[in-house]
């Protein structure tokens, strides 16, 4: 998180505006044209689930999930916890920022050397316990936000197993490949909570820029109503890359692969690229839960897939290396992965990295 402190006064109140502020002014947000594409929606119950998630990955590099196995009312519970949060008052929420060097806590997208623009939206970061911050948010009672996100951790992160593995078996690899179920025992959980104000000109401002998420995979549950997630389907014989948007579907989770998986399974899967966009009729959350490693994790392919016909097309390094890469060089890490001669560059003021309003 950039300081929060320095950021312009109408962060909080951002409901209120009329207009949107120059600092907050986005320009080509429409770099891409709108595919009315729907994204695959995959019955986990169904017994020909692995085929379509195999399929869904590769194509889009993302499904929606239903009969996931999660109760519809934790989702509404964990909804409910995360409004109340962000609707705390400033003071409260800047109790719990997020200090230099943490993950964890109250805060703004982290995107100041990219950017000099600001997100429309709030963001908070519970890694491992959400106890502690809980605490300073709530002094007095925070027993029931501490139980539902606990409770969704445990559940959510039992399902992030049984997808990687239906996504191994779906690559034509045995679930012994990789021990998926070690991995996750040993990594904290990470979620993150989203807010997006109602926005008086939601074509000039963004909830979150483009990006893809670090995690093997990230699932997001999102709040109904207006729609905000937006994908990128890749040129195909349909047509040139476009924006899709994935409308809220109840009970259904949105599942996007990650930058890790595209790597342990060699490019057979790219990571997907995303964003979030505002409107103006309805104040909008989302809960993302990004499935990671442990630090000791060797982000590289797996051994399985690598051979004389097939050679590493990413260079392997540690889990912590590889986030510092991606806060140097943010939506250009993979490529610069794949191409391992080239020394990594950080140009605070390239096109591809800035914004020009
Ligand atoms: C498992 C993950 C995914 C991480 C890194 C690591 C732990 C913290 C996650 C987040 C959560 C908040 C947004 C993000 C962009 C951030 O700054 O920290 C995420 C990041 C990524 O997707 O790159
Ligand atoms: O709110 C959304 O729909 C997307 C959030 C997201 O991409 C993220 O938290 O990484
Ligand atoms: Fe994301």
């Amino acid at each position: 998180m950039s300081s929060l402190t320095a950021r312009p006064l109408h962060q909080f109140e951002l409901n209120t505006l009329s207009h949107v502020p120059d600092d907050y002014a986005w320009s080509a947000l429409n770099d891409l044209p709108h595919g009315d594409d729907v994204v695959p929606v995959v019955d986990l119950a169904s017994p020909d689930a692995v085929g379509h998630i195999g399929r869904a990955c590769k194509e889009w590099g993302a499904f929606q999930v239903t009969g996931h196995g999660i109760p519809i009312h934790l989702l509404d519970r964990v909804e409910a916890q995360t409004r109340l949060l962000f609707s705390l008052p400033a003071a409260r929420k800047l109790k719990a920022a997020r200090g230099p060097g943490s993950l964890s806590g109250y805060g703004l997208a982290n995107t100041s050397s990219f950017y000099s623009n600001i997100f429309w939206s709030e963001g908070f970061t519970i890694i491992g316990s959400p106890r502690d911050d809980a605490r300073k948010l709530w002094p007095e009672d925070h027993d029931e936000y501490c139980c539902v996100m606990e409770e969704y951790n445990r559940l959510i992160s039992d399902l992030s197993g049984r997808l990687l593995r239906a996504m191994m078996v779906s690559l034509g690899l045995r679930e012994e490949d990789m021990d998926w179920a070690g991995l996750l025992r040993e990594a904290d959980p990470v979620l993150q909570l989203n807010y997006y104000p109602v926005c008086p000109e939601p074509d000039r401002a963004i909830g979150i820029a483009h990006h893809t998420d670090s995690s093997f995979i990230t699932i997001l549950h999102q709040s109904g109503g207006e729609s905000g997630l937006q994908l990128v389907h890749r040129e195909d014989t349909a047509g040139p890359a476009r924006w899709v948007t994935v409308p809220p579907r109840r009970g259904a989770l949105v599942v996007n692969v990650g930058d890790l998986c595209e790597i342990v399974f060699n490019g057979r899967i790219r990571s997907v690229m995303h964003r979030a966009i505002v409107n103006r009729a309805q104040t909008r959350v989302s809960v993302a839960f990004f499935c990671g490693p442990p630090p000791r994790f060797n982000v590289a392919p797996i051994e399985k897939l690598i051979g004389p016909g097939e050679p590493p097309a990413y260079r392997a390094m540690s889990w912590p290396e590889f986030l510092s890469l991606k806060r140097k060089l943010y939506n250009k890490t993979l490529e610069y992965l794949r191409s391992p001669e080239e020394e990594p560059v950080h140009h605070e003021n390239t096109a591809y990295m800035t914004n020009q309003r």
